[in-house]
């Protein structure tokens, strides 16, 4: 229960609050002992110069067995059981590129050239190119852009991290060695730059996945890959959990409305609820939640005689439409721009069996973490008349907007909401990238010390031997960049153009999120045609390969479906927040009063379309009344 009479310290409250379930870890760990039992093997075998690994020992088959055993566990009977679930890998579009092959990441061996040349370290990068104070303004779309690219996110990949901070085999801990010890892949940092005098931040790398893989190529179903914990669908596995345990414990425990669990101690001053939990996401989080329970109400009343698990299940299925629709229509054109959109994603054709729906590596680690750049410095709380708030002013980031104790003790969901809306994102461009609220302030989970965004998303990057940004502009059918000409055609920043490859040395070795973040944009976009391209056939895997995308055949009804398209993000903020006015459609932003409307001239789904004709006639009536 979120109860804090003061304010916690920035350590405390800009926490990232992600942790991996029971299970994953279970996963994980079996495919971490398979990998390191392997290695052990091979280097026994190196040694002897007896035999090799494909002659194996009695230790290394029974191992095998075990990881074969816990990874086959997970799998069941459907076709393609595993694509899209959670705590599977994350799939390659391209193949792995470690530095042995199988499991050392880029920049692992001290000296190992690639290209010829030594990779700069993440940190270095960070500094002289991705740092920034200054800030720009967007003039066209809202801080509300930022909000949802980061919250669909976390519905679609979450990448866990190994959680011990000891070495799994020596016993090393990753918060104090600088040195490479699996999992601890710490990234070096010139010592002048720290302040502890440590020469390195720590970095734990992602957890392996179990990957059965029965084709003829060994070498490639031995490599290590990483996992994703969450359903890759866009199903709203952040409010309704991604396992069978997460989700029990959201439902509301009297179990008889099919509503979801409410804080039972705080309410806002008009009685409206609040989550029982603490969450990075609470603002947007606490509206799917009011949501929820509003739909599962009408429904207890229009179709008397459905029973609660009927009523949550049809609620439900409606909540994750409304976040397929609000993505896909009103946020994912805005981020690759309408060209793009036709090229990749273009209109939905029905559910493709043979589409893999699962997220792909490149993306999590990648792609769309393009919107870190987008991350500002400062969030405002705004008042009715979306004027900066009189008693609850603006936060820096890292005295975080989003923990939930301001929201009950400072004036509920409304002025965060309100600032979010109300405020434009920040501008991107390329020599002010990161802003400093995450490359100096930033903590994580696991680490005392403040860490570096940018220099976390590139050492990831190398942590799942992620190919280059050339490979991937190759990928996506554009020109490879062989010279700084080329290179400065396609980045809006000549000068920035140059310092990248002053510091990479040779354009094949530039780091794909460096790349793809500097690129111009395209026109009416957010990203550049590389990050399009990648999001853009992200986007379209996750449509075509979902049998329950809400477009889908036997779904919904056309006349649900037809209702189902009048929803908005701005629908959903007026009716479950105290918000009257607000602009038609919350992504783009309008400086108050302009551009704002009431909230009844937004249109609204029709809650009728849903009515079970075997609902007693006499509750008609009621149900009409209440709606
Ligand atoms: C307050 C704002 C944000 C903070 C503090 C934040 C922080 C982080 C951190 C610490 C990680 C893990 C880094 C690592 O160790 O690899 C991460 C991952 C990620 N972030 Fe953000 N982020 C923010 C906003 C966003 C936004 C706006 C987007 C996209 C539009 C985004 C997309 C991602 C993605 C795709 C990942 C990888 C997810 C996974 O598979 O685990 N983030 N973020
Ligand atoms: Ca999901």
């Amino acid at each position: 229960v979120p109860r804090q009479s003061k304010p916690l310290s920035s350590a405390h409250v800009f926490t990232f609050h992600r942790q991996p379930e029971p299970e994953t870890l279970e996963i994980s760990r079996a495919a971490e002992v398979f990998q390191t039992t392997l290695q052990i093997l091979k280097n026994r075998a190196r040694q002897r110069h007896e035999r090799d690994i494909t002659a194996p020992d009695k230790s290394y088959t029974v191992f095998a067995l075990q990881y074969f055993w816990t990874c086959f566990t997970i799998l069941c009977v459907r076709q393609n059981p595993l694509w899209g679930a959670a705590n599977t890998p994350l799939v390659r579009w391209l193949p792995a590129e470690y530095e042995d092959g199988e499991r050392e990441p880029k920049g692992w061996n001290q000296g190992r050239l690639h290209n010829g040349f030594q990779l700069p370290s993440p940190h270095e990068v960070s500094k002289k190119i991705l740092r920034t104070s200054s800030m720009g303004k967007e003039d066209v779309y809202s801080h509300m852009l930022v909000e949802w690219g980061q919250y669909i996110d976390h519905d679609i990949s979450f990448t866990p991290q190994s959680s011990g901070s000891a070495a799994f085999q020596t016993g090393v801990d990753c918060l104090t060695t600088c040195e490479n010890v699996h999992p601890c892949f710490p990234i070096q940092v010139k010592q002048k730059h720290n302040r502890r005098g440590k020469s390195c931040l720590p970095f734990f790398r992602s957890v392996a996945a179990c990957f059965l893989s029965f084709g003829s190529d060994i070498e490639k179903s031995l490599q290590r890959q990483q996992m994703n914990a969450i359903t890759s669908f866009m199903d709203a596995s952040v409010v309704y959990g991604h396992t069978p345990k997460m989700e029990s414990s959201l439902r509301d425990p009297s179990g008889l409305n099919g509503k979801l669990v409410v804080n039972c101690k705080f309410k806002d001053h008009k009685g409206r609820p609040y989550l029982p939990f603490v969450n990075k996401h609470s603002v947007l989080h606490t509206l799917w939640m009011r949501e929820h329970n509003r739909i599962a109400e009408v429904f207890k009343h229009m179709n008397g005689h459905w029973n609660s698990e009927t009523i949550y299940q049809e609620t439900r299925k409606i909540i994750g439409a409304v976040h397929q629709i609000i993505t896909m229509r009103d946020h994912v054109p805005k981020i690759i721009g309408s060209k793009s959109f036709e090229d990749y994603i273009g209109p939905y054709r029905g559910y493709d069996p043979t589409t893999d729906p699962s997220v792909s590596n490149v993306f999590a680690t990648a792609a769309f973490r393009f919107g870190h750049a987008t991350i500002p410095q400062i969030v405002r709380r705004m008042n009715e008349s979306f004027q900066e708030h009189e008693h609850f002013p603006s936060l820096r980031l890292h005295h975080t907007l989003f923990s939930p104790w301001r929201i009950v003790k400072e004036g509920g969901i409304e002025p965060t909401l309100r600032g979010v809306i109300g405020t434009a994102a920040k501008a991107f461009s390329a020599n002010m990238l990161l802003s400093d609220e995450v490359t100096e302030r930033l903590v994580v989970l696991n680490t005392p010390q403040h860490m570096d965004l940018a220099s976390l998303n590139l050492q990831r990057g190398r942590d799942h031997a992620i190919p280059g940004y050339n490979e991937w502009r190759e990928f996506c059918g554009l020109k490879r960049i062989k010279t700084l000409d080329d290179f400065q055609e396609v980045v809006k920043d000549c000068k920035v153009a140059k310092k990248i490859l002053e510091i990479y040395k040779h354009p094949d070795n530039i780091d794909v999120w460096l790349g793809g973040l500097v690129e111009k944009f395209l026109p009416g976009a957010r990203v550049g045609p590389l990050f399009a391209c990648l999001i853009g056939k992200q986007m379209k895997a996750l449509c075509d390969g979902d049998r329950f995308w809400w477009e889908a055949d036997g779904v919904f009804t056309q006349q649900q479906r037809a209702e189902l398209s009048r929803v908005s993000l701005s629908r959903l903020i007026c009716d479950n927040s105290d918000i009257k006015q607000i602009p038609l459609d919350s992504f783009i932003f309008r400086k108050y009063p302009s551009g704002f409307v009431s909230c009844d001239q937004i249109p609204s789904i029709n809650l009728e379309a849903w009515r079970d004709e075997n609902s007693p006639g006499e509750l008609k009536k009621l149900s009409q009344q209440i709606y």
